[in-house]
C-alpha cells in the first residue's frame, strides 16, 4: 500500500459536531488511524459512532469544529478513504458486477476499473452471484456486496459501520479475513460493531466513545489481559453454584481461590452430600464484560 506501518494516515484533533438545531453529539474527539492497525470503536446505542464516521468523512450536515488531517501521500480524500456505511447503498436493478463496476469507474476511471472489479469479486467470493440483480439477493448477500463495492478502489483508510449486520457465519468469517488482510497490506481500519465478539475479531486497538469524547483504551490484547477470568463451579442442585474471579488461569491461583469457597461447599463435600458436581468451567477474559462496564450509565 506504500505507507509505513504504524504511520497515522488519518488524525482527528478535538473534533466536535452538532446536527442543525440539535444538541452536540461529538464534543472532543481525538483519534489516530494508523497503517496496519484496526481500531474498534465501542459505544452504547446513540453514543455517536455513526455520526463520528460521518464527521471524519464530511458526509453529515451540521456544525463541525476541530480538524481531520489525512497523511496519504497527496491522494484525494475520495481515493484515500473507503466508507462502508451502515445503510446499504446499491442500485437494486443492477447486477452485483454492475454495482461494483459503477463505483470502480467513478473512483478509479475505466483504465484501472477492470482489474479492480475482478479482484474485488474474487476477494469477496462474489463470482457465483456476479450476474445476479441486487434486488434478488438476501440481506446478508447485499451487505457483502455493499462492503465489496465500498472498497473497490483499495483505499488506504477503510471505515466500516456495523459491517457484520445480517451476515451468516461464513460471510462474517470472510469479512474478518478481509479486514486482517487489509491490515497486513498496511491499511488503517476503523470498525464499529454492536457485539464485543465482532470487535474482538476485527480490531487490534480499542477506542471508547462516551459523552461525545473518545478514550483511547490501547491495544486489544492489553485490554483483554487486564480482564479477569471467571471460574464457575456448578453443582447439580440449583443452590450449589459458585463463581470465582481470577486474575490469571494459573493452577496455583485456582487452588488458592478454591480455598476461599466456604467449607460447606468444598468439592469433596459436594460429592459426599450426594450433590454431583456438574461442571467446572474456566472462562477466558472477553470483551463482553468490559464492554458492558464501559457502556453502562
Ligand atoms: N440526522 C440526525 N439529526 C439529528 N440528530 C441525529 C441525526 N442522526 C443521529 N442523531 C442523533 O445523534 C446521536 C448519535 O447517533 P448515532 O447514530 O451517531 O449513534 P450510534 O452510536 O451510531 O448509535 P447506534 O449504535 O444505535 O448505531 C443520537 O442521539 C441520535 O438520535
Amino acid at each position: 500500500m506504500g505507507f509505513a506501518q504504524g504511520t497515522a494516515l488519518l488524525s482527528a484533533e478535538r473534533l466536535s459536531f452538532a446536527f442543525p438545531q440539535g444538541t452536540p453529539v461529538l464534543r472532543d474527539v481525538s483519534l489516530r488511524l494508523k497503517g496496519g492497525t484496526s481500531v474498534g470503536l465501542l459505544g452504547a446505542n446513540g453514543a455517536g459512532k455513526t455520526t463520528l464516521l460521518g464527521a471524519l468523512t464530511g458526509t453529515v450536515r451540521g456544525t463541525t469544529g476541530g480538524s481531520v488531517r489525512l497523511d496519504v501521500g497527496g491522494l484525494r480524500a475520495r481515493r484515500a478513504i473507503g466508507f462502508a456505511t451502515q445503510a446499504i447503498a446499491l442500485y437494486p436493478v443492477l447486477t452485483v458486477e454492475e454495482n461494483v463496476g459503477h463505483l470502480a469507474r467513478l473512483l478509479l476511471g475505466s483504465g484501472e476499473a477492470k482489474a479492480a472489479i475482478a479482484r474485488t469479486l474474487e476477494e469477496f467470493a462474489l463470482g457465483p452471484i456476479a450476474r445476479t440483480r441486487v434486488h434478488h439477493l438476501s440481506g446478508g448477500q447485499r451487505r457483502l456486496v455493499h462492503l465489496a463495492a465500498s472498497f473497490v478502489h483499495a483505499p488506504p483508510i477503510r471505515l466500516l459501520d456495523e459491517p457484520t449486520v445480517a451476515l451468516d457465519f461464513e460471510a462474517r468469517q470472510l469479512v474478518v479475513r478481509r479486514v486482517r488482510a487489509w491490515r497486513e497490506e498496511g491499511a488503517a481500519v476503523l470498525v464499529t460493531a454492536h457485539y464485543p465478539e465482532d470487535i474482538e475479531e476485527l480490531s487490534t486497538e480499542l477506542v471508547l466513545l462516551r459523552d461525545g469524547k473518545t478514550r483511547d483504551l490501547g491495544e486489544l490484547g492489553t485490554v483483554l489481559s487486564n480482564q479477569v477470568r471467571t471460574l464457575s463451579l456448578r453443582g447439580a442442585r440449583p443452590d450449589a453454584s459458585w463463581e470465582l474471579t481470577l486474575a490469571t488461569s494459573s493452577l496455583e491461583e485456582v487452588r488458592s481461590k478454591l480455598g476461599e469457597v466456604p467449607s460447606d461447599v468444598h468439592l469433596s463435600e459436594l460429592r459426599l452430600s450426594g450433590n454431583r458436581l456438574r461442571d467446572i468451567l474456566l472462562r477466558d477474559p472477553s470483551l463482553s464484560a468490559f464492554a458492558r462496564e464501559s457502556e453502562g450509565p
